[in-house]
């Protein structure tokens, strides 16, 4: 066993209960399903924002569903974002509950891989971003980053020489995902690359472009921390887009079934299906 270290969090047995039926299975080496389990899981103030502003990273989970977040993390065989988190928030993308690898744990056993969809290759990332660096300290996977563009060389080898890579998609050309990266393609890769499971993270865009009715089918779970504040307007908003009946009536745009709810500190945890 590796040595403990003072940063590494603990998110108690007691607490794991209540998630279990929202989570993955645990895989097997000889798993040949062909799905990827995708959990949609984020934090929201109670006015639905991610973030004070775009380009910003705003600390919303207390304590305990801190931890439970990085529980989900090492329940998962990815964790997915799109560019405008990557690059607002310079994230760890990575799993620091005691006893996975790098925190206690050996090796990189419980850490997941970091997905980033950045499909025009915006983001600048160097051996300085914390992914990166984490990486090279054995604390967390190195990033494939999903590109719609030919990477350079330079950046091409550094992601590789951590583990990482990038993997090239088509932008779609039709449906909801018009211009974009779409998602039946982006969860068929990561299946391609031996990705059994992910979590997808944020932000405002990824969510709100994945949560149209025609991806309803491709989410398995959805884990919601709401935090007991208004970040005001002008944030990130998780508001996907409106849905009208065929007579030009307003519904829902989606709404979860199997709810449970469970408080953690300050904040309370939403766990649902979509219907
Ligand atoms: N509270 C929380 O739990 C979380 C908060 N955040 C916050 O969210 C903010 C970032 O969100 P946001 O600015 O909306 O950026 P996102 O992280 O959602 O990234 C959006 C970008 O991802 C690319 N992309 C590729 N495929 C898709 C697709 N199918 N749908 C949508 N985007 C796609 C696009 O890049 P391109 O434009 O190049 O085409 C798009 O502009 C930050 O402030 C961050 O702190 C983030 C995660 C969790
Ligand atoms: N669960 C949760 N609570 C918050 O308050 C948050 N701001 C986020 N953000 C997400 O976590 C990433 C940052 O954490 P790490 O540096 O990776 O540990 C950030 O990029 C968002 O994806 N999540």
């Amino acid at each position: 066993m590796a040595e403990r270290r003072r940063d590494a969090l603990q998110f108690p047995e007691s607490e794991r209960e209540f998630l279990e039926p929202h989570l993955p299975p645990k895989h097997r080496a000889d798993d040949n399903t062909s799905r990827v389990f995708t959990t949609l899981t984020f934090a929201t103030s109670l006015d639905s924002s991610l973030a004070l502003s775009p380009g910003t990273q705003t600390l919303l989970s207390g304590p305990q569903s801190k931890a439970m977040t990085h529980y989900l993390r090492s329940r998962h065989q990815a964790i997915l974002v799109g560019v405008g988190t990557a690059i607002a928030d310079n994230p760890s993308l990575n799993c620091r509950i005691e006893g996975v690898g790098g925190y206690g744990g050996d090796g990189l056993e419980g850490q997941p891989r970091p997905i980033v969809l950045d499909p025009n290759l915006r983001w600048d990332f160097s051996s300085d971003s914390k992914v990166l660096a984490l990486a090279a300290d054995g604390r967390g996977r190195a990033p494939y980053v999903i590109c719609a563009k030919h990477p350079s060389d330079l950046k091409r080898v550094l992601l590789e020489q951590r583990g990482g890579k990038f993997i090239t998609l088509n932008i779609s050309d039709t449906g909801p995902s018009k211009g974009k990266l779409d998602w039946t393609d982006i969860l068929q890769a990561l299946r391609d690359h031996g990705v059994q499971s992910v979590m997808v993270e944020g932000g405002g865009a990824v969510i709100n472009n994945l949560l149209q009715p025609h991806y309803a089918t491709l989410i398995d779970s959805v884990i919601v921390t709401i935090a007991p504040t208004w970040l005001g307007q002008g944030g990130v908003v998780v508001s996907p887009p409106r849905r009208c009946s065929a007579d030009g009536t307003p519904v829902p745009a989606a709404r979860l079934r199997d709810v449970r709810w469970h408080p953690f500190g300050e904040d309370v945890v939403l766990c649902g299906k979509l219907q």
